[in-house]
């Protein structure tokens, strides 16, 4: 199979795991006799001080002429003090709304290796295996309007949370259409007792939710949710939610998985190639010093295998070597408990291609 990957490193960590995916993903070409090209553009921060935009025009079309994009993170204390306009997230958003990558799969799978690295106690954890749907081009994040200025000399901030009907149907949609293939639960997470946005979103999950007959479904409030999460995260299965509570619950349910470097991501569009990445950010705090854990981005390529390319045989490879490696105790210190030893990025990432040549094709 032929390939063409735009790749978006960003700022901070990014550039360090997107380089070891690649490094995975051109083992995973040699084994298998696939050809992915490799289409370098600047996103984030970095696009700011060489282009002055945090999402040039070149970047954009060169999403749009690849099969998939790959993209590690962007921002960092550097453009912290740009106006908004100009922060590497805006970029990040704008490509988001400009694809139509509405829908962002966040998979929390626990591995059996990893339940002591979590601060959660193992027998809560053990067998959690489900999936956040969450909306990523609607509601608060894109809403307008969206300004600051002064009412009566009283300074004032204003955010707008907007969501369509059709917005609504699409994602809800897609979440009970993966419960279909999954163990058949859908746990629609909003705040209806407040919110009207959340009010026409529980019509919406009741509407579509006719059209899945054998999949259960259920509404809960997402402070609600934030703490069925941590209480019994084996309850959950689909998790489908707006734009900022599935941002939110899903940084607080990576730590089920040990470490939020674990968490990866499928952002699918509705026009055109969709986005894998990292659901973590650009650690700034560990940035240049070969520690951050390159999983979160080596699982988002598993998932552009699978759901992209339909490369379901490599995907499983990927994850069976991920799997092993973690069994040998081979991690970043971001999942090693204090004292212990731990691994570079470099080092997890050589681990998890050494593991891939062992399986035979
Ligand atoms: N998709 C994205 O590009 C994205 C996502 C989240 C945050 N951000 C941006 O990143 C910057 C930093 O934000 P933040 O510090 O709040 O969140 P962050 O996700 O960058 O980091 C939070 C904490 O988790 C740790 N961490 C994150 N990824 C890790 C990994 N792979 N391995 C080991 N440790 C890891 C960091 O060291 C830090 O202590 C901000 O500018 C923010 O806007 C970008
Ligand atoms: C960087 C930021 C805009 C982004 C978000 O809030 O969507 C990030 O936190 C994420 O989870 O991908
Ligand atoms: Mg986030």
């Amino acid at each position: 199979m032929k390939k063409t990957i735009a790749v978006l490193p960003g700022d901070g960590i990014g550039p360090e795991v997107v380089k070891a995916a690649l490094k995975v993903l051109d083992q995973i070409a040699e084994q298998y006799q696939h050809q992915f090209e490799y289409r370098y553009a600047d996103i984030g921060g970095i696009a700011i001080d060489l282009h002055q935009t945090p999402l040039p025009q070149r970047t954009l079309d060169t999403c749009r002429q690849s099969d998939a994009i790959l993209l590690g993170a962007v921002g960092g204390p550097k453009w912290d003090q740009l106006p908004s306009h100009m922060r590497p997230e805006k970029g990040l958003l704008q490509l988001r709304k400009s694809l139509q990558l509405f829908a962002n799969l966040r998979p929390v799978t626990c591995y059996e290796s990893l339940l002591e690295a979590s601060p959660l106690k193992p027998e809560r954890i053990k067998g959690v295996d489900f999936v956040i749907v969450r909306e990523l081009t609607g509601g608060i994040y894109f809403g307008e309007p969206r300004e600051r200025r002064y009412d009566n000399d009283e300074e004032l901030a204003i955010d707008t949370l907007t969501y369509t009907r059709k917005e609504i149907e699409r994602i809800v949609r897609k979440g009970f259409e993966l419960a279909q293939v999954r163990r058949k639960k859908v746990t629609s997470v909003d705040k209806a007792n407040v919110l009207e946005s959340s009010r026409l979103w529980r019509e919406v999950v009741d509407e579509v939710a006719k059209e899945y007959p054998e999949v259960s479904y259920e509404h809960m409030l997402v402070d609600n949710a934030a703490m069925q999460l941590i209480r019994q995260p084996t309850y959950f299965d689909v998790m489908v939610t707006e734009n900022m509570f599935g941002d939110i619950l899903s940084d607080e349910a990576s730590m089920l998985t040990g470490s939020l470097g674990m968490l990866p991501s499928a952002s699918l569009s509705a026009i055109g190639p969709s986005l894998y990445e990292p659901i973590h950010g650009s650690a700034p705090d560990i940035a240049g010093e070969n520690k951050a854990n390159p999983l979160a981005t080596i699982s988002s390529l598993a998932m552009m295998l699978k759901y992209e390319f339909g490369l379901e045989e490599e995907a499983e490879a990927l994850d069976e070597a991920i799997e092993s490696v973690l069994k040998k105790g081979i991690r970043t210190a971001d999942l090693a408990s204090a004292g212990v030893e731990y691994h570079s990025t470099e080092a997890v990432t050589n681990e998890v291609i050494e593991q891939l040549s062992s399986i035979r094709v």
